[in-house]
């Protein structure tokens, strides 16, 4: 059994310094509660937020993977002794920036990483972003985690990935915005109940200069059951997660006997239109 606590935040646009106490805040207050988290999970963008004007200026924004953002999360991790997925940051890579998830273990040790493969052109993040390459299953202590951000879960093909890779849980970092909460919701639940595998979905509130967003973090488990949800509000969501249905849901319908991979067309190659 897992407990885990998703930070509902409503982030200050292009306000680090206050993100940064606030997420403390947060994480102390997550960690004080009677079910004590393993696992703590923050929304894509948490220090900054976005706009499609602050992708023309990311430089002004991105961060060395061991930057500010990423200490305030080491720190945390260390203090709690708590697992975290630290939602994502814009960080500077070698070749190019990405917008990363890190993965954080009890020690306040980075262990893993994701960088987002689909990104969302119609808001101008393709501009100064490298798209993610990499859909790694995360072996650890609590369970085999792979990682999406926001609109990659319109995406079923990383998530069939992830499940065919055996990972128990999809862990996702967003800024889904109004009015589609329906997507956001229905698209979890999809990718829930297609992969029988659990999904742990961290979303932020609040306003930015793109609008507002929707909130509802969410913790689905194979069988589509919603474990907890959140409302429009700034909250934390909790909830505990037993990796062990897994096993008892997929021996009730046998999706993963009876796919037929040999017929599939290799579409799913082809360029897009
Ligand atoms: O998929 C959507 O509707 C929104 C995606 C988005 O806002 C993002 O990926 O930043």
């Amino acid at each position: 059994m897992i407990n885990v606590a998703l930070l509902q935040t409503n982030i200050k646009f292009c306000d680090a310094e206050y993100n940064h106490s606030h997420v403390r805040e947060l994480i102390d207050e997550a960690m004080a509660a009677d079910k004590r988290p393993d696992m703590i999970v923050l929304p894509e963008d948490w220090s900054s937020g976005f706009s499609d004007e602050m992708f023309h200026h990311m430089e002004n924004f991105i961060e060395p993977v061991d930057g500010p953002s990423v200490t305030v999360l080491k720190e945390c991790a260390k203090k709690h002794k708590v697992w975290i997925v630290g939602g994502s940051i814009g960080t500077q890579f070698e070749d190019g920036m990405r917008n990363t998830t890190f993965l954080i273990n009890r020690e306040g040790e980075i262990v893993g990483d994701y960088s987002k493969m689909h990104l969302y052109s119609d808001m101008d993040e393709d501009v100064p972003y490298l798209h993610g390459t990499e859909m790694n299953v995360y072996e650890t202590e609590l369970g085999k985690l792979g990682f999406m951000i926001c609109y990659d879960i319109r995406f079923c093909e990383l998530s069939r990935t992830y499940a065919l890779r055996g990972a128990d849980a999809i862990v996702v970092t967003s800024n889904f915005p109004n009015p589609r909460v329906s997507h956001w919701r229905t698209l979890l639940m999809a990718r829930a109940i297609e992969n029988q595998m659990f999904v742990i979905a961290c979303n932020r509130v609040g306003p930015s200069p793109m609008g507002t967003y929707c909130g509802h973090s969410i913790i689905i488990d194979p069988w589509g059951n919603v474990i907890a949800e959140g409302g429009d509000e700034e909250e934390i969501v909790t909830g505990t997660v037993d990796f062990n249905e897994i096993q008892n849901i997929r021996s009730m319908i046998h999706m993963f006997r009876d796919r037929r991979p040999e017929s599939y067309p290799n579409d799913m190659l082809l360029p897009n239109k």
